[in-house]
């Protein structure tokens, strides 16, 4: 069921790559809802589908079967052009483990790009870069280039290009997956304090159950399907170390059931 609070509903979501007898069922009828403001960590093994979830809720692949709707407006028709280009644009942002930074624009010009290229004017463009680069704590770093940031400063840009055009979602695959502890730490808080200070909704893919802590709620995947799903609440204790613990344990739970009885409830 979707509530008015809903930011996205994922229906019956199919991803098949390639042809008959070498067919692979990336994701398997999946239903997924996501309400304003909250953050979805999506964990499984290995080829579980996780980044295929995000390539198609991103419209960088179509989907084989199933529906996609976003901020309650229409389902998206992900075979369309110029639509799908437009729900990429307006609707997503994207945080990826290596940054994906363009090496020879500055910090600033790398988080006006989405707005450039949507052609905005020029002094909006620069308000909202100042006032992004301030938000993720770099507005002194902004005529550096990538490579005189470091690892966590360079995410910190990335995520102020990725949420600059104000998107409905934003996908995150990995986001600490390439930053020590301390600097995944402080993305990790700086996502957080994104949701609380723009409402921001966040699904991100992780292997690691700390990551994990930082969600509202953590889905599970397996073979394409979600086995297994909870919210934060009924992780007991506040200790993030323990409840890592309790999340590792779900995961090596779905991970370790024989395949005959993967969905759990
Ligand atoms: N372009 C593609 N062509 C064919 N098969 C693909 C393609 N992309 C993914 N797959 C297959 O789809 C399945 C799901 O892959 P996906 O990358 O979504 O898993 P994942 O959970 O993100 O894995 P990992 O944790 O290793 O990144 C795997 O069996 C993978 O081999």
């Amino acid at each position: 069921m979707e509530d008015s609070n809903s930011i996205l509903a994922v229906r019956n979501l199919t991803k098949i790559y390639g042809k008959e007898q070498n067919q692979v069922v990336a994701l398997d009828h999946v239903d997924l809802d996501l309400a304003a403001g909250e953050i979805v960590m999506i964990m499984g093994p290995s080829g579980s589908g996780k980044t295929t979830l995000l390539q198609l809720l991103g419209g960088l692949e179509p989907p084989s079967e199933g529906r996609i709707k976003v901020t309650g407006g229409e389902w998206q028709n992900f075979y369309l052009e110029p639509e799908v280009s437009h729900y990429r644009r307006d609707m997503i942002g994207f945080v990826f483990q290596f940054f994906n930074l363009i090496s020879s624009l500055t910090a600033e010009e790398n988080v006006a790009l989405p707005l450039i290229l949507a052609g905005q004017p020029k002094k909006k463009v620069a308000a909202l870069t100042e006032e992004m680069l301030h938000l993720v704590g770099l507005s002194e770093r902004s005529k550096h280039r990538p490579a005189e940031l470091s690892g966590g400063q360079q995410q910190r840009v990335a995520i102020a290009r990725a949420l600059i055009h104000k998107p409905a979602i934003l996908l995150a695959d990995e986001p600490t997956g390439n930053l020590d502890s301390s600097n995944s730490a402080d993305i990790l808080e700086l996502l957080l304090s994104m949701r609380d200070q723009l409402g921001q909704s966040m699904l991100i893919v992780t292997h690691d159950p700390y990551v994990a802590t930082y969600g509202d709620r953590v889905v599970l995947f397996r073979d394409g399907r979600i086995v297994d799903e909870y919210s934060a609440e009924h992780i007991v204790g506040n200790d993030r170390n323990e409840r890592s613990i309790y999340i590792l344990e779900r995961l090596q739970a779905i991970s370790n059931k024989p395949r005959s009885h993967q969905v759990l409830a």
